[in-house]
């Protein structure tokens, strides 16, 4: 049976309007909701746990990620370096995904959705940190609707905009979008759109908010007090597990 994970994306694209646009295929049905790869049980992986990590551009999301990983044995999914890759793949949407990226925009859901599910089932692990992703309401929705899977909980890193302008403009990885110019667009989405997000799973109780303003290793101090709390877990626990049983 072909599953979204499989199946070939299919998405009208539009400059004009691709958020309009990018959810016909889930309601023409392009994209099969067959997800269960039998009939009564789902995939390991969607059996996963996730936390969704959310916070404005350049407030830490991929350095704590980091510090997860190591820490707690999470595999580190970011939304923004599976668009990235996919650039660099030569993907037939590489051209679409790198003009959105360069002004700053939102990427349809069905695309970063498939990458993200691809990437989990990929993976073997069965807990994941997703970095910059729900977006925006579609986002989220059409991976609850695609996924199957609700956040454990999500973490948000709040941190005033001027330090997020500073660290974005010492990051110097020679990425695209860190410039001014499309910073200032990113802050603008950030606010209208993802922030709405926060604030719905912050109703939904499900919020974890930590300051990031502070150095990095302060704000792992949290991060770490957090998912032991979150998970019950000493430090590393099950990670070192794993190791051992290598
Ligand atoms: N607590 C901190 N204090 C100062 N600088 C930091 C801190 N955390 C991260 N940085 C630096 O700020 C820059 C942005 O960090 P990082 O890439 O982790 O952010 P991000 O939220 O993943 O960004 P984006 O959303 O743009 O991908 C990096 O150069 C990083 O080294
Ligand atoms: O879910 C996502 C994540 C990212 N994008 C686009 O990528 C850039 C860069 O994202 P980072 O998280 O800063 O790496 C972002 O500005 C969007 O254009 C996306 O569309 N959807």
């Amino acid at each position: 049976m072909e599953t979204l994970v499989d199946a070939p994306i299919k998405v009208s694209f539009s400059p004009v309007n691709p958020i309009s646009l990018s959810l016909q295929p889930i309601k023409s049905g392009f994209l099969p909701i067959s997800w269960l790869q039998d009939d009564h049980e789902s995939p390991r992986w969607q059996k996963s746990t996730v936390v969704f990590v959310l916070g404005g551009p350049g407030s830490g999301k991929g350095t704590q990620c980091a510090n997860v990983v190591e820490h707690f044995g999470y595999t580190h999914l970011s939304a923004g370096d599976l668009l990235r890759a996919e650039i660099s793949s030569g993907s037939e949407f590489g051209a679409m995904i790198q003009s959105m990226i360069a002004e700053g925009r939102i990427v349809p859901s069905e695309i970063t959705v498939k990458l993200l599910c691809e990437a989990m089932k990929e993976s073997g692990n069965d807990k994941f940190l997703i970095d910059g992703f729900p977006r925006n309401q579609e986002n989220r929705i059409v991976f609850e609707n695609v996924a199957k899977i609700e956040p454990a909980f999500v973490l948000f890193f709040d941190c005033p905009e001027e330090e997020l302008e500073r660290r974005i403009m010492n990051r110097n990885q020679g990425r695209e979008d860190d410039n001014i110019e499309t910073i200032k667009k990113r802050f603008k989405v950030f606010v209208e759109s993802t922030l709405p997000i926060v604030s719905y799973y912050e109703s939904k109780g499900k919020l974890r908010k930590i300051s990031a303003a502070k150095p990095s290793a302060e704000v792992f101090e949290a991060v770490k007090d957090l998912f032991a709390s979150e998970t019950g877990e000493g430090e590393a626990r099950d990670h070192l597990n794993k190791k051992i049983s290598v």
